[in-house]
């Protein structure tokens, strides 16, 4: 393998700690920074997050700290692993800290509520570097499967196409196989859409629907997705791989998924609330990301509609059931 590179993992929730396990098992140098004391102290004496990945050892090449300036000493590698909603003020904190040339990398699969911006966007802007700095990591990548080493691929999104690579080299493991990709807008539309179709399945799923009305929402939803991602310029091809289709599989037919398991939730007629205290502060990005990207689907003039019945039971006191019946009611067309 290639020089280990001294990487810091910001952000310590389930997929945060499973990318730095994959990091260190990659052979990589890792800290990674938690928010309390305590659990980095867990992670350093015991070797468990049990608050996010109970059962699971983690690496001895991993290290914790709740210190962002200890964790970003010398990193060559910075991976932003918070909810899309708190990206922007976690990162500003840490922008002074950021050391110069090194690699950028998104793990959040939203788009921000106030501003419409994708990830690296606010990456890019908040940090204050060319969008060549910023990655994204993106596939049907579900945390406790990849925590408990089940082969699984993803992409690793980069305009520039040598860091890209760098990035692949250094997250590759017996167990986890990245592809490159240089499409961000595409990987990053697929991954922010894909949470918002999967509360739709698991209102299916509540609703006590099968497999033929799962299919649909995801072959539906994979239309609706593309269609927003050509119109921001993606490349269309990125929805049919690991990012769009891969992702948007995995998700929506996993109870493993946090998003699918809150539609499912709202589906059987809980309320937004009782959705919410059952998650135990675990982030179902799509609850939020609905409004940002019906939003800018509009923006661009293009038709979403999932999104519009996801956001309205979200937002709007539409019940599962009428949702369903709307969708299924709205003007007959060519597919
Ligand atoms: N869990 C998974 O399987 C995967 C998650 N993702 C994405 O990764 C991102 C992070 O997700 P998870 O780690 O799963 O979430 P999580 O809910 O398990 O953990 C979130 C982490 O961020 C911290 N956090 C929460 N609010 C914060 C705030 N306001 N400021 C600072 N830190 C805060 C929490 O303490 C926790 O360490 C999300 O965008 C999610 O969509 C992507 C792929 C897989
Ligand atoms: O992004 C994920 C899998 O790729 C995780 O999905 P959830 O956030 O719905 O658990």
């Amino acid at each position: 393998m290639a020089r280990p590179e001294r990487i810091a993992v910001l952000g310590g929730g389930s997929w945060g700690t499973t990318f730095a396990k994959v990091l260190a098992d990659a052979g990589n140098d890792v800290v990674l920074w938690v928010r309390r004391a305590e659990v980095a102290a867990e992670i350093n004496e015991s070797r468990y997050n049990s608050g996010y990945l109970p059962g699971v050892e983690l690496p001895e090449r991993l290290r914790a700290t709740d210190d962002a300036a200890e964790a970003l000493q010398a990193a060559e590698i910075v991976v932003l692993a918070v909810p899309s909603q708190s990206l922007r003020e976690n990162l500003a904190g840490w922008q002074p800290l950021l050391p110069e040339d090194a690699t950028l990398v998104s793990l959040s699969k939203g788009v921000e509520l106030s501003t419409l911006k994708r990830m690296s966007q606010v990456i890019a802007e908040v940090a204050d570097v060319p969008m060549g700095r910023v990655a994204v990591v993106s596939g049907p990548n579900l945390a406790k499967e990849i925590a408990a080493e089940q082969p699984t691929a993803t992409v690793v999104a980069c305009p520039d196409e040598p860091r890209a690579v760098a990035l692949q080299q250094a997250c590759s493991t017996s167990y986890f196989r990245p592809y490159t990709n240089t499409d961000l807008v595409g990987i990053e539309i697929a991954g922010a859409c894909k949470n918002v179709i999967a509360l739709a399945c698991g209102m299916a799923v509540g609703l006590g629907f099968g497999h033929n009305t799962m299919s649909s929402l995801i072959t539906r939803g994979l239309a609706e997705t593309t269609r927003l991602g050509v119109a921001l310029g993606a490349d269309p091809m990125s929805f049919a791989g690991l990012a769009g289709l891969g992702d948007l599989v995995a998700t929506c037919m996993s109870p493993l998924s946090r998003n699918r398991t809150f539609g499912e939730r709202l589906g059987r007629g809980e309320t937004l609330a009782q959705a919410q205290d059952a998650a135990h502060g675990q982030v179902s990005e799509g609850v939020k990301s609905c409004s940002s990207i019906r939003e800018l689907a509009a923006r661009h003039g293009v038709e979403m509609p999932i999104t519009d019945v996801v956001y309205g039971v979200c937002h709007e006191g539409l019940q599962p059931g009428p949702a369903a019946a709307e969708l299924l009611g709205r003007e007959r067309k060519p597919e």
